[in-house]
């Protein structure tokens, strides 16, 4: 799914207003109805709801919400902030279409600002995507009232003070919004981590903007769904065999650290790769022959660590490596090899991103067009630099991957894969039950799999860490967010690609 930015979004509106000849209003009342539609849903007509509107058409959405959630017999209190006679067109329209019943209150000084009863819903309409400069003043005040009430807040579109892709000044106050609904798109600023006390859950509900200027619009930006990767996995051929679906080699683990490359292997087997060879110091021998007896084994002359390259290494055709490596000279040694001799795909985790961020000639050598970097951000930070914000830092990830030609999966909660062509794609499953020691491991795993099965780096990515986070859903069922352990995560990668699979 493509991410618009705020301008793309107002385009978006005018065409699907003039290629439907409708009238702007038209198209606010759909917003306001979606939005009606899922607040229903969500709360009951005994709460009373608050709604704040401000001057603009998120105010003017407001107003038309107000109107058919009286019809739908809740308790609307309306509540305008600003210079009534300076507000939008469409804004005025809703404001005399808004019935008698409702009660109006203008906010003009701070002393007009409610206490909001216990239980009451706040609906926030102040801003939306038209928001031009940080909220200070009156409505900097309202805002900081409302996120010192204990009410639930929801947001129409964005949470009022909050820039929709680009970084927000810090002087600007921001609603801290429960929920927050949004039109046929999420904005990029919910994806950002630095967000997170801004942005609770979100959702986004249809609008029937127009599917030809969707399905034309240029952006960088995505959001991978369901949707996305369903289309992407590819079934298994009849008379297939094993040689069909790769030859992988991982270059994992290490003195006290077998069990990461245990947990790759594993993960690696569970998606779907047709043979799996591991290199291991002989401290992980005979563990793994043990524990991952599905993978052949072979034995580095390191009696710790990783220090050279295994004979034949063309025949494999991709080499995941880094879980459990540890950054022994030795190791540094076998991983400059690597990247200088390597012809196959490189899935680059964990220790070995750390040995090639400290040394600007091991980037120098990155080969291009065949490496995919999987970092959580202290080793991204390590690999492209400190940034200023997660703005900034979506920016240095483009550079770093346009320069490299390269692909970069940032991990967290909505992991951003950067491609060389500039494009990012936000993942959209997962949760923080995953924020557990190797659960990086496994998706190195996955990664390397799906390389190994010819699938294009780009779509390895994408595939690899939405299904990695989907079984971290599905995981949540069983053993719950404290409990849950990377392993976990791998039992659950059956049932994950099970779930894509089904039509
Ligand atoms: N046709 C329509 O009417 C539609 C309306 N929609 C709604 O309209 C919103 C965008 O509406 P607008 O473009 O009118 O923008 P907003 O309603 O977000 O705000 C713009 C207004 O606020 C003022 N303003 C901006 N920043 C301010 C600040 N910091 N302090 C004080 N005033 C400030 C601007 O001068 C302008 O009057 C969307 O977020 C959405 O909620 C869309 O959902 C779809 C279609
Ligand atoms: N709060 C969270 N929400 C979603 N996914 C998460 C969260 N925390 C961690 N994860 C996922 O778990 C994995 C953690 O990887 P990493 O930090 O490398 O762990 P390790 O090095 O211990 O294997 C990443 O794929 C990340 O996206
Ligand atoms: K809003």
């Amino acid at each position: 799914m493509k991410l618009l930015t705020a301008a793309q979004t107002r385009e978006a509106d005018a065409f699907t207003i003039k290629e439907e000849d409708i009238e702007s209003v038209d198209l606010m009342e759909r917003v306001a109805k979606a939005f009606a539609g899922w607040f229903e849903n969500k709360f009951q007509p005994t709460q009373p709801v608050y709604i704040f509107c401000g001057p603009g058409n998120n105010g003017g959405d407001g107003l038309a919400i107000a109107r058919l959630l009286h019809q739908r017999q809740y308790k609307v209190q309306v509540y305008i902030i600003g210079d009534v006679s300076k507000a939008s067109h469409d804004f005025k329209v809703n404001l005399e279409q808004l019935p008698k019943e409702i009660v109006q209150h203008p906010i003009q000084a701070e002393a007009d600002i409610p206490v909001l009863p216990d239980g009451a819903c706040v609906v926030d309409a102040l801003f939306g995507t038209g928001l031009n400069r940080p909220v200070t003043g009156l409505y900097g005040k309202v805002i900081e009232q409302l996120n010192k009430s204990n009410n639930c807040i929801t947001s129409v579109d964005m949470p009022s003070g909050l820039y929709t892709d680009s970084q927000t000044p810090e002087e600007g106050a921001i609603v801290q919004a429960d929920f927050i609904v949004s039109f046929e798109f999420p904005k990029l600023a919910f994806l950002l981590p630095q967000h997170e006390q801004y942005i609770g859950q979100w959702h986004v509900v249809p609008i029937n903007l127009s599917q030809k200027f969707i399905s034309h619009v240029e952006t960088t930006l995505h959001c991978t769904t369901q949707q996305d990767v369903k289309h992407l996995l590819k079934p298994r051929k009849r008379f297939s065999h094993k040689g069909l679906y790769g030859h992988a080699l991982l270059l994992c683990g290490g003195y006290g650290k077998m069990g990461a490359a245990m947990l790759a292997a594993h993960a690696c087997l569970r998606s779907g790769v047709g043979l799996l060879t591991i290199q291991a110091p002989p401290v992980g021998y005979s563990v793994l022959q043990t524990a991952v007896p599905e993978a052949m084994t072979l034995v580095d002359k390191n009696r710790k660590h990783l220090s050279e390259l295994p004979q034949g290494i063309e025949k494999y055709d991709v080499i995941g490596t880094g879980p459990g490596l540890g950054t022994e000279k030795v190791t540094q040694t076998a991983i400059g090899q690597l990247l200088a001799t390597s012809t196959q795909p490189l899935v680059i985790d964990a220790d070995a991103i750390n040995i090639i961020a400290s040394s600007d000639r091991l980037k120098s050598q990155i080969p291009k067009h065949s490496v995919i970097f999987t970092p959580h951000p202290k080793e991204f930070e390590r690999l492209v630099g400190k940034a200023q914000n997660d703005y900034d830092r979506l920016e240095r990830m483009k550079e770093f991957c346009h320069k490299h030609a390269c692909y970069i999966t940032l991990k967290g909660n909505n992991t951003a894969i950067g491609t060389p062509d500039g494009n990012i794609y936000f993942n959209t499953t997962g949760n923080s039950g995953m924020a557990t020691g190797g659960t990086g491991d496994v998706l190195t795993g996955i990664i390397t799999a799906f390389v190994a099965q010819n699938y294009s780096l780009e779509e390895a990515c994408r595939l690899g860490v939405y299904v990695h986070g989907l079984a971290g859903d599905l995981a949540l069922n069983t053993v719950g967010e404290i409990s849950m352990i990377a392993s976990d995560v791998i039992d659950h990668l059956p049932k994950a690609l099970l779930s894509l699979q089904q039509p």
